[in-house]
C-alpha cells in the first residue's frame, strides 16, 4: 500500500473532483459520511456526550460535517470552532451555514476563553488540524491540547491527530492530541508509523473515500506498507524437481566465546526460511555447541579458540550473514578488515559487524554492492551519526544508503527497509520481540532468502515480514513476556503457510499496541 504525503493527497483530491465531476463540498460531504457511520455503527444512538472540537480548515469542516450528521440522529453534540486563524476554508463555511441553519451555534474558542467541561465518559473529536498543518500550534491551542488530554476522554482523530505533520515531529511532546482511534481518510499517513509520532495513537482505521483509484495508482510514493499482498507478489515458490542445491548455500560468520548462541539462532533460522544448505563459521570453542544445537548445520572453525581472527574458507557460499555475536577483538577486526578486502559474495551484516564498520568507516566502501545492514537504533546512530528527529534520521540514512550502495533496515516497532530514495514500511511484529536474539533471528532469515535467489532488496522486506509475522503467530500461545528468539524461529514455518492460508487483507487498521 502507497502512503502518500501531503502534496499527493492535495492533488489527488483536485483530481477526484475533475473526474468524478463533483464538487469539494461534496468530498468533505462523503468524508464526513464515513465519520459518522464509524461512529453510529459503535454508538447507535446512545446518549453519551460527543464533544467536537473543529478547526476552520477542510479537518475542522470535516468536524463540523460530522456534527451535522449526529444532530440529525440525535445525537447529544457540543461543537467548538478552535479559532485559530481568520482564513476559514470554503467548505467550512458552507458547513457552518449548514450547521447553523439547524440551530445548532458552535461556541468559538480563542485565547484566554473558558473551556468546556468535558467528562471521563464522553467522547472528544479531534478536527483541530489536519494535514494542513505547516507551523507550531499557538500556545493557547497546545494549552486546549492538553486539557483534552487531561479530561481522560475518548479521543477520535479526524485523518491525523491534531499537531502531527505529514513531514515533521511536535517540537513539544505536548503538543498534538493522544487518539485512541485515529479515523485516516483513504491511506494511513508515515507518520502513524515513525517511534517519534506513531506514540500520538492507539490505534488507526481507513476510511475510504474514493479518491480517483486511477491517479493514486498512478503516484509514484516516496514510502510504502508492507503487508501481506506485497510480499506474496515476490513469493518464489518450490519446484518439485529441486534439490537442497537449487536453494542455495547460507554460511553464517559470527561467534566469540559466550557469544555462540547468536550464531545457532542465525543459522537455525536461515534453515527454516528454506535455504538449502547452512554453514556456521565460529571460533573453536563454538564447534560442538553447533553440531549439537544445529544438526542439520555444517561448521567450519577457526583457527582462534574465542573469538574469529582470520576468515579463510574452501566453500562457495551464496550469501554470508556477518556479524551476530562476534565481538570487537583487536584480531576480530583485522580479520574482518582482511575479509572485506577480497570478498565478492553478498553480504548481510548485523550487530558487531555493524559495530567493526562504524568504528572503522574505511571499511564500508569494500561492501559489495547491495549489501544489506540490518541495525537497531543505537547500531544505526553509530553508523550515520545522531539525528534530530525520525525525519531527519529518515534523511540521513538514506543518504548513507546512496552514498554505500547498501540496503539499510532500520528495526523497531515498524521496520523500515530502506534503499535509495525510497522506504518501505514493515507492518508485522509485536512488543515481544523485543527479547534478547530476536535480531540474530532476522539476519539468518535474510540470509536465507538471498540464498533461495531472491534479490537482495526482496529478500529483506520479505524477511522483516515474515520474522514479525512468524513472531506474531508464536506470541498467540505465548504472550509479549514469554516470546523467545527460538520461539520466532518456530513460527517460522506457520509464517509461511499463512501467506496462502487466509485471502489477502487490505491494510486498512491497526492497533499500535495490545496488553
Ligand atoms: N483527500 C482527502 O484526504 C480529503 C481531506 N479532507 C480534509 O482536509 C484536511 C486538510 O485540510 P486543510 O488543507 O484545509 O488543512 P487543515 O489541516 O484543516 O488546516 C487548516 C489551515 O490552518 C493553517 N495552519 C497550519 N498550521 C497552523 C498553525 N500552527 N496555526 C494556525 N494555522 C495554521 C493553514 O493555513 P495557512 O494559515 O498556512 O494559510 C491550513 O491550511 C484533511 O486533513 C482532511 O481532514 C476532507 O475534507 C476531504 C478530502
Ligand atoms: N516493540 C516491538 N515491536 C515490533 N518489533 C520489535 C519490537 N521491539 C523489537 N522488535 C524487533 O525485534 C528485533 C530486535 O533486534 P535486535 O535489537 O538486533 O535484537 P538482538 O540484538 O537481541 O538480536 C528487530 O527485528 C525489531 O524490529
Ligand atoms: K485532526
Amino acid at each position: 500500500m502507497k502512503l502518500f504525503n501531503a502534496q499527493q493527497i492535495y492533488a489527488a483530491d483536485k483530481s477526484t473532483i475533475a473526474s468524478q465531476q463533483i464538487t469539494s463540498d461534496e468530498l468533505m460531504e462523503r468524508a464526513a459520511v464515513q465519520l459518522f457511520n464509524w461512529l453510529h455503527l459503535r454508538l447507535q444512538g446512545a446518549s453519551v456526550k460527543i464533544h467536537l472540537f473543529c478547526g476552520i480548515g477542510n479537518n475542522g469542516g470535516d468536524g463540523i460535517a460530522l456534527a451535522r450528521h449526529l444532530q440529525d440522529h440525535g445525537y447529544n453534540i457540543g461543537v467548538y470552532v478552535v479559532n485559530y486563524s481568520k482564513t476559514r476554508s470554503d467548505d467550512f463555511l458552507i458547513n457552518l451555514d449548514r450547521l447553523k441553519e439547524r440551530k445548532v451555534w458552535p461556541i468559538f474558542l480563542e485565547e484566554g476563553s473558558a473551556l468546556p467541561e468535558v467528562g471521563r465518559d464522553d467522547i472528544i473529536v479531534d478536527a483541530i488540524f489536519g494535514i494542513g498543518l505547516n507551523r507550531p500550534p499557538a500556545a493557547w491551542v497546545v494549552n486546549l491540547m492538553r486539557y483534552l488530554h487531561k479530561s481522560e476522554a475518548l479521543v477520535l482523530s479526524v485523518d491525523i491527530p491534531s499537531g502531527l505533520y505529514m513531514d515533521n515531529v511536535p517540537k513539544e511532546e505536548d503538543a498534538a492530541v493522544k487518539a485512541n482511534y485515529v479515523l485516516s481518510f483513504q491511506a494511513p499517513k508515515l507518520v502513524f508509523f515513525l517511534p517519534e509520532t506513531g506514540i500520538y495513537m492507539e490505534h488507526w482505521e481507513v476510511l475510504d473515500i474514493g479518491l480517483d483509484q486511477k491517479f493514486l495508482s498512478e503516484l509514484e510514493t516516496e514510502y510504502r506498507l508492507i503487508g501481506k499482498n506485497e510480499v506474496l507478489s515476490h513469493y518464489l515458490p518450490r519446484e518439485k524437481f529441486a534439490h537442497k542445491g537449487t536453494y542455495g548455500h547460507s554460511l553464517i560468520i559470527g561467534g566469540s566465546y559466550g557469544k555462540i548462541g547468536a550464531v545457532v539462532l542465525s543459522a537455525k533460522a536461515a534453515l527454516h526460511s528454506g535455504s538449502g544448505l547452512v554453514t556456521a563459521y565460529v571460533p573453536e570453542c563454538g564447534y560442538t555447541i553447533l553440531q549439537t544445537a544445529l544438526p542439520e548445520a555444517m561448521v567450519v572453525v577457526d583457527v582462534d579458540k574465542k573469538n574469529i581472527s582470520n576468515i579463510d574458507f574452501d566453500i562457495s557460499p551464496k550469501v554470508i550473514g556477518l556479524g551476530v555475536g562476534l565481538g570487537k577483538a583487536a584480531s576480530t577486526v583485522k580479520a574482518l578488515s582482511d575479509f572485506l578486502s577480497e570478498n565478492k559474495i553478498p553480504l548481510v551484516i548485523d550487530a558487531d559487524g555493524l559495530n567493526i564498520l562504524s568504528e572503522n568507516q574505511a571499511l564500508l566502501k569494500k561492501m559489495p554492492a547491495k549489501t544489506i545492514l540490518t541495525p537497531h537504533p543505537k547500531e544505526l546512530e553509530r553508523l550515520i551519526g545522531k539525528w534530530e528527529n525520525d525525519f531527519d534520521k529518515l534523511k540521513k540514512a538514506k543518504d548513507f544508503s546512496k552514498k554505500y550502495d547498501c540496503i539499510i533496515v532500520i528495526k523497531g516497532a515498524h521496520t523500515i527497509t530502506l534503499y535509495g530514495e525510497k522506504g518501505y514500511v514493515n507492518t508485522t511484529g509485536n512488543p515481544g520481540m523485543a527479547t534478547a536474539g530476536s535480531g540474530d533471528v532476522l539476519t539468518g532469515i535474510i540470509t536465507g532468502l538471498v540464498a533461495q535467489g531472491y534479490e537482495p532488496l526482496e529478500a529483506t522486506i520479505f524477511g522483516v515480514y515474515l520474522h514479525g509475522k512468524a513472531a506474531d503467530l508464536t506470541v498467540e500461545n505465548t504472550g509479549y513476556q514469554a516470546l523467545t528468539a527460538t520461539g520466532i524461529i518456530d513460527g517460522i514455518g506457520e509464517a509461511y503457510l499463512d501467506l496462502f492460508k487466509t485471502p489477502e487483507e487490505p491494510q486498512v487498521q491497526n492497533e499500535q499496541s495490545e496488553q
